[in-house]
């Protein structure tokens, strides 16, 4: 990129990253989804993608400058920049066939040149690990920037995969009544038990796989009096960030039993409650793999703690069910996405319990989006400002004057 596009870039990032990003509610997607117009959702993502784009791109820019230096660091922003100029470029094109099919596949190109975000990052973290001292603000700072900025990105992706999946034109439908109960990646009758069922059986094979034995599984329906009554354990839902999360738990509480009943051969199952309220659907799921201690298990949801150097392709088979990698942060976010969370109550000795809240109510769905603003910058910028005239406060005026400029 030359300075002269850089320049124009950096205009354009303080130009939307002015907009507040507007989130949506699993109820909206559904409803708009049910007479989509691809016009409609062409000019609604021109402007709703750069705005997400350009507002966590500012906060990029806030990161300690040891770790904006980090070479991966440098790579994942260098394709935000490419990202958000290809989608800009829309920005006054009239909403045509060939325009909405270009914009089509630019979003299917952006998608592909962000696959590896997370990996991407990640590294960043254990570049700047192994290259500096990381001081405990610095190590605040990351997580609450990558709590932020992996939630953007679900949020983007989410909102590529819905005009992708509408629009993309891969669909087998003719035009007509569309009787799938998917409206892109939301299943709108996601069978809860299902998908649970999914997860388990995949975690299962790679815990055979590793432990040549794997827990039991016990589903439980807290309310009697729909037993009969199947849908009832349906949800407007994202099957695949319910699956992951499940996998990801699955994966845990299978580890820890092997490992706390190595010998014998009889496990403790892990037992999922399935609880249906009038505002939140929670999924419990309890191991007895003997837990651990209270000061582990807030390092759990640490980008910092959970960054381990990758173990070399070489020994793949030997894949570990749990312990290192993302997982259980990411999961969380997935939950909190659309305003539930996942939560670990561990009790050492006995075992552990996750449980994912989520929203019993679509409208009630709403995503939760980072939004950068004053606020956010000098959350990164903590430490007190010496000198020039612009930031001499000398009364409550002044300090105020000097915070926003
Ligand atoms: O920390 S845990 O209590 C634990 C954490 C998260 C989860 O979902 C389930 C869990 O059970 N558990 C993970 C693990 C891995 C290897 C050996 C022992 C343990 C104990």
């Amino acid at each position: 990129l030359t300075a002269r596009k850089l320049q124009s870039i950096s205009k354009m990032l303080d130009f939307y990253s002015q907009f507040n990003p507007s989130p949506l509610s699993i109820k909206k997607f559904i409803d708009f989804g049910l007479n989509a117009s691809e016009q409609k959702s062409f000019v609604f993502l021109r402007k709703e993608l750069p705005v997400r784009l350009a507002n966590i791109m500012k906060e990029i820019a806030l990161l300690p400058e040891n770790l904006l230096r980090m070479p991966s660091v440098t790579a994942v922003n260098d394709w935000y920049m490419r990202s958000f100029q290809e989608i800009i470029e829309f920005e006054k094109r009239e909403a045509s066939d060939k325009t909405l099919e270009h914009f089509c596949s630019e979003l299917v190109k952006i998608r592909n040149r962000h696959t590896d975000v997370v990996e991407t990052m990640a590294q960043g973290v254990l570049e700047l690990k192994e290259s500096h001292d990381v001081d405990h603000h610095t190590e605040h700072s990351i997580q609450y920037f990558l709590d932020r900025f992996y939630m953007s990105r679900i949020s983007i992706r989410m909102l590529i995969n819905q005009h992708t999946l509408l629009f993309g034109g891969q669909l087998e439908s003719a035009p007509g009544p569309n009787q799938s109960k998917y409206i892109g990646c939301i299943d709108t009758q996601c069978d809860i038990v299902s998908v649970i069922k999914d997860a388990y059986e995949n975690a299962r094979f790679l815990c055979d796989q590793y432990y040549l034995a794997s827990p039991d599984l016990i589903i439980n329906e807290s309310q009697h009096k729909q037993l009969e009554d199947e849908s009832c354990l349906n949800i407007v839902y994202v099957p695949s960030h319910l699956y992951h999360m499940l996998f990801e738990l699955f994966k845990n509480s299978m580890r820890a039993v092997m490992e706390y009943h190595g010998s014998q051969d009889n496990y403790p199952p892990i037992s999922i409650t399935i609880a249906r309220g009038k505002e939140d659907i929670c999924l419990k799921m309890s191991d007895k793999g003997g837990g651990i201690g209270r000061s582990t298990t807030d390092h759990l949801f640490k980008y910092m703690y959970s960054t381990a150097p990758q173990p070399s392709k070489s020994d793949a088979h030997t894949v570990p069910l749990a312990g290192y990698g993302y997982g259980l942060p990411i999961s969380r976010l997935y939950a909190r996405y659309f305003h539930g969370d996942l939560i670990l109550l561990s009790c050492e000795g006995d075992g552990t319990d996750a449980v994912i809240y989520m929203k019993a109510l679509s409208n009630e769905a709403n995503e939760l989006l980072p939004i950068f603003n004053k606020t956010t910058s000098k959350f990164y910028r903590t430490v007190v400002q010496t000198g020039d005239w612009s930031n001499q406060a000398t009364n409550i005026g002044d300090r105020q004057l000097s915070q926003n400029i």
